[in-house]
């Protein structure tokens, strides 16, 4: 099993000292939303944002990357032989879980909606089926609770072969939620940590290259 397991991802809910401010209101007026339940996203709240956690606005708030990486590792072909499971930690210490049945909304709107009902709801059913849920978890504990070998994706880590890197059937392997800045958690404190291209990679292409790998390492793919 591929476990990937992305941590301190910038994904929430408007910050409750945001939600009282006149644009958010606007936004969430619009959209017949609660200003608070809505999803923090900085493409759109770049400038409240900027307001309320000065110098923080290119981080904070992007479920966008969230979005695209979830749909790539769903849609991937280990996915569909229920080889991998994935968890996406957030920036508060909530830990997400997707079931690997799930079939994520196409569009990003509906994804949205979806995050925004999941952190009202703590967990979404479909047909009995628990689909996504969501605990309390602080990121440390929950990969040293985990089985197998766990990495830390970083560029800033030793470089490193992929192959070098997955060479062992029962696998973690963690990646950053963000798409700027370093992991706020203490990952490096306490798992190695790989670098797999001398450039700075989006996150859902290093997942494509972590699962691409694995599939081939497994043998499932020739
Ligand atoms: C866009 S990067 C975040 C950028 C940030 N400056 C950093 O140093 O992590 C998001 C995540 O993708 C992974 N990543 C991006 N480029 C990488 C690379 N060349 N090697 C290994 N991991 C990489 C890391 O897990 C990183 O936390």
């Amino acid at each position: 099993m591929l476990r990937l397991i992305i941590a301190d991802a910038e994904l929430q809910t408007v910050p409750e000292k945001m939600a009282k401010d006149r644009s958010i209101r606007n936004i969430a007026e619009k959209n017949h939303k609660n200003p608070a339940e809505m999803l923090l996203d900085s493409n759109y709240m770049h400038t409240t944002i900027e307001k309320f956690y000065p110098g923080e606005s290119n981080r904070r708030g992007r479920p966008d990357i969230i979005y695209i990486f979830l749909e790539m590792a769903m849609e991937s072909i280990l996915n569909k032989n229920n080889m991998l499971d994935v968890y996406v930690h957030t920036r508060d210490n909530f830990i997400i879980h997707i079931n690997n049945q799930t079939k994520l909304p196409r569009s990003y709107n509906r994804f949205q909606g979806l995050m925004e009902d999941l952190f009202k709801k703590r967990s979404i059913e479909y047909n009995g089926n628990e689909l996504l849920s969501m605990e309390e978890g602080k990121i440390i504990p929950f990969l040293k609770n985990l089985d197998g070998k766990t990495v830390v994706l970083s560029p800033d880590g030793k470089e490193s072969s992929l192959s070098g890197i997955i060479n062992d059937n029962d696998l973690n392997v963690v990646i950053g939620g963000f798409s700027q800045g370093d992991f706020i958690s203490d990952l490096y404190g306490n798992f190695p940590s790989y670098k797999i291209f001398r450039e700075e990679l989006t996150i859902w292409s290093v997942g494509m290259e972590i699962i691409s790998q694995y599939e081939r390492f497994t043998s499932l793919l020739g």
